[in-house]
């Protein structure tokens, strides 16, 4: 037996495995690095987060994504090369992270890498009669483990597209290993730049289970103060706090169809960006609104969505643990705190013992865990098709 192979057998046996989870979002804000101590798999799994960091990326990282991220057009030298770079760029920052931990790169069992999405296109997304659900993550995990020396486990869209999903939302299966219960009815909702949720009612069948990106989290807000403030994002909501909604333009971006697609359903910046709010506000006749007006509505639209979704789904008494950067966004939650039916209770999913920052990363800790150590059934449920996702790259 190879060697590799061999050490991947002895680590799926292990009573516990030390797996580091990555997640670079669609925010495009920096990786973040979960290092997840995990046993048992599927509903019986156990996670530990043991160190948890964002590295943050600089300027001049977000600039060489932007340069692809979710263009229809792009120069395929650029993009080759950038796949590359991704990959060893982020296995150097888990190198660092790894020495600032005092852990050693011998004790991970594997590197859960999700990559960069650059372009994200389900069918009802794109124009290609001819082709179905795709969707692209770089960052090559071959050159992450040669970097860290890690195995790495990465690329996890495409076996869920190959079975017949869209390739995400992949928090699906973390949401109901992880946190359905039998107590009470919950929703998980993240808000990174997309925002996505799963609806998990009490009891642990799968019936009723759903899980779905809604539309815009930060994505719009995000794009609008890198263009107009050069800015990452609006810090604590101080722009947008100070607006007033304009009720013209949030019925007209309401009106993306998008929204009207049943649940489940899969979306991204290729459809939520500044030239959709342009035509928003060409539509409405609302090109003359200040900048802080502007903000308060793109926030309004997000609250909104979610709020929607939520009070649809939740009939009953239910609560919300919510996660994402979004939390961060004291407008955003008050916006959505008031929407919510009076029967529905808004948390941070710290409450269950995940930090909101890291809950993305250590979905794919706990995916890679399933690869390693999942056992197969034989249930083929189209809510949760029964695949293993990711692929293994070898250190050398
Ligand atoms: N203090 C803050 N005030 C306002 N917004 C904030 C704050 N902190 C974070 N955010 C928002 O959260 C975003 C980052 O969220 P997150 O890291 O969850 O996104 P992501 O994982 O990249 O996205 P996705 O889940 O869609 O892939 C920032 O770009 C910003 O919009
Ligand atoms: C294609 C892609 O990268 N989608 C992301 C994005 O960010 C949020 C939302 O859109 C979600 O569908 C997904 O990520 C999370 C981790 C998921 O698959 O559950």
């Amino acid at each position: 037996m190879h060697p590799h192979i061999e050490k991947l057998y002895q680590s799926a046996e292990k009573p516990e495995r030390l797996i580091i989870g990555l997640m670079s979002g669609t925010s495009l804000d920096g990786l973040d690095v979960a290092l997840c101590r995990i046993s048992g798999s599927g509903r019986e799994t156990q996670v530990t987060v043991q160190a948890f960091t964002t590295c943050p990326y600089p300027k001049a990282v977000k600039d060489k994504i932007l340069t692809v991220f979710a263009k229809q057009t792009v120069d395929l030298e650029y993009l080759t090369l950038l796949n590359a770079w991704i990959g060893k760029y982020h296995g150097e920052l888990i190198n660092q992270c790894l020495k600032n931990w005092q852990v050693e790169p011998s004790d991970i069992d594997v590197i859960a890498s999700h990559g960069q999405t650059i372009f994200h296109c389900p069918k009802h997304q794109h124009h290609y009669s001819d082709f179905g659900n795709a969707t692209l993550q770089i960052g090559d995990a071959d050159h992450i483990a040669v970097t860290t020396g890690i195995t790495t486990v990465a690329d996890f869209r495409q076996k869920h597209i190959a079975a017949g999903g869209e390739g995400a939302p992949l928090a699906l299966y973390g949401d109901y290993y992880y946190f359905a219960s039998d107590t009470e009815h919950r929703v998980l909702l993240n808000m990174g730049g997309i925002a996505n949720l799963t609806y998990l009612p009490k009891g642990t069948e799968l019936e009723g289970v759903v899980c779905s990106d809604l539309g815009p989290g930060n994505t719009l807000m995000d794009a609008y103060m890198r263009q107009h403030f050069s800015q990452p994002y609006d810090e604590n909501a101080q722009l947008a706090s100070l607006g007033t909604v304009n009720q013209t333009l949030l019925d007209r971006l309401q009106a993306e169809p998008f929204f009207a697609l049943p649940l489940p359903k899969t979306t991204g910046p290729e459809v939520f960006n500044l030239e959709m709010l342009e035509a928003a506000q060409r539509d409405s006749s609302t090109e003359k609104l200040s900048h802080q007006d502007i903000m308060a509505t793109l926030s309004a639209l997000s609250a909104q969505v979610i709020a929607r979704h939520i009070n649809t789904l939740c009939t009953e008494q239910c609560m919300v643990y919510s996660s994402g950067g979004g939390v961060h966004n004291p407008l955003l939650m008050s916006q959505i705190k008031q929407l919510l039916a009076p029967h529905i209770q808004l948390h941070s999913s710290d409450t269950l013992g995940i930090h909101p920052d890291a809950k993305e990363a250590v979905l794919f800790a706990m995916l890679a865990n399933e690869c390693l150590a999942g056992k197969v059934t034989a249930r083929k449920d189209l809510a949760l098709p029964q695949v293993t996702m990711g692929k293994v790259s070898f250190a050398d």
